[in-house]
């Protein structure tokens, strides 16, 4: 791999004796890792070797998860480089709070945000592309996640709908991305001398959403994946300068993880930019990060923060809401359904997250869970249904892997069989995990897995 020479420079002076092992670390292969889903119903994934788990956390290893395998359709895992998952674990996300992922494509952290919540409060993850808001939001859907809101908005529209709102908020910042160069060589090609200034700059601005969006007393998480000052310690200092009311907290480091301290030296010497994290990948098995968490003070002067209304569930017609109760009693008797929290997009029906600030401003490509679509005279469950709830709770259960047909519902094809099913929808799993609906007719399984999934 070749390296800019102002970058080699740059280093070199910043580094001084460790930047030969930095450099000789970034000709390394880039390391691959993944998460495990707490959500799911099976834990245990089926082709991987849980041998190397990551050292901080519950649920990361090292491996390489195959895209097409059981484990990735189920949304048992999650791709993830080993230090990204470092993020998660600073941000740690309690059940019941009010959480906001701000630059969240493709998802990553936002699972992992969600892995956290088991379900409870609501996790808001925005992405700002809408092309990258719908990958996001296919990757919420996989994970099983419930209590979600896919959003795709400026974060300065985001926060005028939704002031003080949040307990947590994550910026795992657009960056120079000099922590992936190993990983993305494409990086490389983007990067000049300037641009970690540049990618600084918009930071600085989307910090300053983030920092109205912020409850007085909550947490501010802010990361990215460059070694760049300008875009790590630097930020964090101008931060703290214009914004006296944030603090930082000290993150935990454990000896053994190789994570080191934040460079007060590569800013303005503010002792404390050494509670933040950096990762390097010369002291530890993954690419390079940068971590920093702030609390934002309860000052005196606090103006109370106005309670956003609470999203009003859609009166459905007697005879519609007649489909859904029906559908759900004969095929999936152990959800529960909280009829105040449906809401209908089109012909679609989602389920609220509990207690879900008025929508009414905010540009939603998923507002917590799609149940599915109503059609004339039935309902249709949705995809992402399959994906959310325990095996346990549907009616008729088909175990793919059993049966070895996973490849064969997964390309989309019929399949035939002599379990003794009754007619209606058939929750299909694999490995113990939902992965789509089939209808069961006449000895035959149709299949329901997504035309656009379909492999
Ligand atoms: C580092 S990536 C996020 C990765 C993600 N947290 C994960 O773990 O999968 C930063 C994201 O910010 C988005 N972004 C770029 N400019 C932005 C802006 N002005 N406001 C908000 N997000 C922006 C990018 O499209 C990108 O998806």
């Amino acid at each position: 791999m070749e390296l800019p020479q102002a970058f080699i420079d740059k280093y070199q002076d910043l580094l001084k004796s460790a930047s030969g092992p930095f450099f000789a670390a970034l000709q390394e292969p880039g390391q691959k890792g993944f998460r495990i889903n707490p959500l799911k119903a099976q834990t245990k994934p089926q082709d991987l070797s849980l041998a190397d788990k990551v050292t901080y956390g519950d649920w990361g290893y090292y491996g390489q998860v195959d895209g097409k395998g059981v484990d990735h359709v189920s949304g048992l895992v999650y791709s993830q480089e080993p230090s990204a998952q470092f993020v998660g674990e600073v941000a740690q996300a309690q059940p019941g709070e009010r959480v906001l992922d701000l630059a969240a494509a493709p998802g990553g952290k936002s699972t992992h945000l969600a892995s956290q919540m088991q379900g409870r409060g609501i996790l808001f993850t925005n992405e700002i592309f809408f092309s990258r808001a719908k990958i996001l939001s296919e990757n919420i859907e996989r994970f099983g996640v419930q209590n979600a809101v896919v959003t795709s908005m400026d974060s300065k529209d985001l926060a005028k709908a939704l002031p003080g709102y949040f307990d947590k908020v994550l910026l795992d910042a657009p960056c120079s991305g000099e922590g992936m160069f190993r990983k993305d060589h494409d990086a490389i090609q983007y990067w000049s001398e300037g641009y970690p200034t540049e990618c600084a700059m918009r930071s600085h601005e989307i910090l300053e959403s983030a920092v109205q969006l912020i409850r007085p007393g909550g947490t501010l998480i802010y990361s990215t994946c460059t070694f760049a000052p300008e875009e790590d310690e630097q930020t964090i200092a101008w931060l703290l300068e214009t914004y006296p009311e944030f603090e930082i907290e000290a993150i935990e480091r454990s000896a053994e993880s190789g994570i080191a301290a934040g460079r007060p030296e590569w800013a303005n010497d503010n002792a404390d930019l050494a509670k933040t994290a950096r990762l390097w990948p010369q002291d530890l098995a993954g690419e390079g990060h940068f971590v920093a968490r702030l609390v934002k003070r309860v000052t005196d002067e606090e103006e109370s923060v106005k309670e956003p209304k609470l999203q009003k569930g859609t009166k459905l017609a007697p005879a519609d809401l007649t489909l859904i109760e029906d559908f759900f009693q004969e095929n999936v008797p152990g959800f529960d359904l909280a009829i105040d929290r449906l809401k209908t997009f089109g012909d679609r029906v989602f389920l609220l997250p509990a207690d879900c600030p008025d929508l009414g401003k905010i540009k939603v490509l998923r507002a917590g869970l799609c149940l599915g679509t109503l059609k004339k005279n039935r309902f249709e469950p949705d995809h992402a249904l399959a994906l959310a709830i325990q095996p346990s709770q549907a009616a008729q259960v088909y175990d793919l892997t059993a049966h070895e047909e996973f490849k064969t519902y997964v390309h989309g094809d019929v399949i035939n069989t002599k379990e003794p099913l009754a007619k209606g929808f058939v929750l299909m799993t694999a490995n113990g995990n939902g992965v789509g609906w089939a209808k069961f007719v006449n000895g035959q399984l149709k299949n329901f897995f997504p035309k656009g999934l379909r492999f």
